[in-house]
């Protein structure tokens, strides 16, 4: 039965005069469900219920997952890299013969199919290992966070009584770092005749250096693992295969490490836009059919590959083109949610990036950014005089200290070891010297709108269409002026 009540609602409570007198209800609480047994709290589930059940009917995805960056895929799904699984397969054989596999050194820019490919084949030797009665186990590790050696060492010992179920047998910390190497030893002889362990990100695995000359944890590590497997300290074969994107990674291995280590390489180079678009191609059924504008594919491949190949990339676009299609309620995946999704992900890439700039770094770079984008003229290339000359009118309306064009060059040269520009010098014509300009490697006006968030430049907002008009009269003044 419903209660008879009137209601006032003011902004902050809400008063029920039911009929044994007022009850008054801060307004937040109610909506989070103080009214648990009234019908409205049934018709308020329901309505959540609906919209929720509304959103995945009309989500424009079949089977999401097919996206997801740490689903692993079946094989069918896997494009190309053919080399690459015939170099692993080689390797990996003799695992079945009860022999020892050699230590892999697999590298290539990030996204080209390191994790995936090693996995893959670690997975199908697993499979054919336990059919014949051999223990042959995987043991992964990413380096990316780990801060030392011991960490490392703690970790392996982790991942291995994991995947064994048993316990790890020794604490993370208050014990040396040669007792928990003997008890990942230990576990590995109990459980397994064959190993491989997978160090993923290995470069990454610097350490506590005091000195840079100190042996960097991963080589240490590399050397430990590769001589207790020759010295029999380990009763089964252990092999490590080490992910790597820096093709240098060999010379900064100590001697002995490099020496003992000593690895198959198997290289992964970028991947082409036609490669990508194959890719994609493979979980296009991760949507539902014909939600695909015809475009969407090599669109997201064009942009991955624009970014070295990277696959995971490519993946992350064609996921997040659907995402915004959903966000906005629209059945098909148009090119524009592509788009939208590429501005997201350079909006990210600018913002991680910028954290470490300053304050005058990030408006030498904000005046250069807005250069191209209030251009009238079609310009590619941001002249540095040009830009400096906005830096300068931006500091005068933000009354801000002014710095000298030399502290803007170097500023700018810092964006570019950041990667937000390259740098070029052209000359002028005879006589005129030689003068600096700079190109954006994202898109400027991401760059633009991003800094200007970030540093709070809102005030300057209603002087957009001066700082337009002096950004273009500077761009006539150094293209036609003497
Ligand atoms: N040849 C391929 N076929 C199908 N999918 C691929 C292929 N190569 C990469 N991918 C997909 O791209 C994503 C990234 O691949 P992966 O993690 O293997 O790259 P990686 O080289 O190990 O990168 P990182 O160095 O950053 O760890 C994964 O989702 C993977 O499934």
């Amino acid at each position: 039965m419903k209660t008879a009540y009137t209601l006032l609602i003011t902004q902050e409570f809400v008063v029920f005069n039911l009929a044994h007198g007022p009850h008054i209800y801060l307004w937040k609480e109610l909506h989070v469900g103080n009214m648990s047994d009234g019908d409205e709290q049934q018709s308020l589930s329901q309505s959540i219920k609906g919209r929720l059940q509304e959103g995945v009917q009309n989500s424009v995805f079949k089977d999401k997952g097919l996206l997801d960056p740490d689903t692993v895929i079946d094989e069918d799904r896997i494009v190309g890299r053919d080399q690459q699984l015939d170099d692993i397969i080689t390797y990996l054989r003799p695992a079945l013969q009860g022999n020892r596999p050699p230590n892999m050194l697999l590298y290539g820019p990030s996204g080209t199919g390191k994790s995936l490919i090693i996995n893959a084949v670690c997975q199908q030797v697993q499979e054919l290992a336990n059919a014949q009665g051999d223990r042959f186990g995987v043991i992964r590790v990413n380096c990316q966070t780990i801060k030392s050696h011991d960490r490392a060492v703690y970790r392996l010992v982790e991942s291995a009584a994991i995947g064994v179920g048993v316990d790890p047998g020794v604490p993370e910390s208050g014990v040396s770092t040669d007792q928990k190497l003997n008890r990942f030893y230990e576990i590995l002889s109990e459980n397994f005749d064959s190993v491989i362990i997978i160090l993923d990100e290995v470069d990454l695995l610097v350490g506590r250096q005091r000195d840079p000359n100190d042996e960097p944890a991963y080589s240490k590590l590399l050397y430990q693992l590769s001589r207790a497997s020759q010295l029999g300290r380990i009763e089964g074969d252990v092999s490590v295969a080490a992910l790597t994107n820096d093709p240098r990674f060999m010379e900064n291995l100590d001697g002995r490490a490099e020496s003992s280590f000593n690895p198959q390489d198997i290289v992964f180079p970028d991947y082409d836009a036609n490669q990508l678009q194959a890719i994609l191609g493979r979980r296009r059924d991760a949507y539902r059919d014909d939600v695909l504008e015809d475009g969407i594919i090599p669109l997201s491949s064009a942009y991955a590959a624009q970014d070295h190949g990277d696959a995971r990339k490519a993946i992350d676009l064609f996921r997040k083109a659907g995402e915004i299609a959903d966000r906005q309620g629209e059945d098909r995946v148009r090119e524009e949610h592509v788009r939208g999704a590429q501005k997201e992900a350079e909006r990210d890439r600018t913002l991680t990036q910028m954290q470490g700039l300053s304050t005058q770094k990030k408006l030498s770079l904000y005046a250069t950014a807005i250069v191209p984008v209030y251009s009238q003229r079609n310009l590619n290339a941001v002249p540095s005089t040009v830009a400096y000359r906005v830096y300068q009118y931006i500091t005068d309306i933000l009354d801000t200290d002014e710095k000298s064009r030399d502290s803007y060059l170097r500023y700018m040269s810092e964006a570019e070891t950041y990667n937000f520009v390259t740098s070029d010098k052209r000359g002028r014509g005879y006589g005129s010297g030689v003068h600096k300009e700079y190109t954006f490697v994202d898109d400027p006006e991401v760059v633009a709108e991003t800094l200007q968030s970030d540093i709070r430049l809102e005030e300057i907002e209603n002087d957009e269409d001066l700082i337009r008009s002096v950004v273009n009269a500077q761009i006539d003044d150094f293209f036609d002026g003497k």
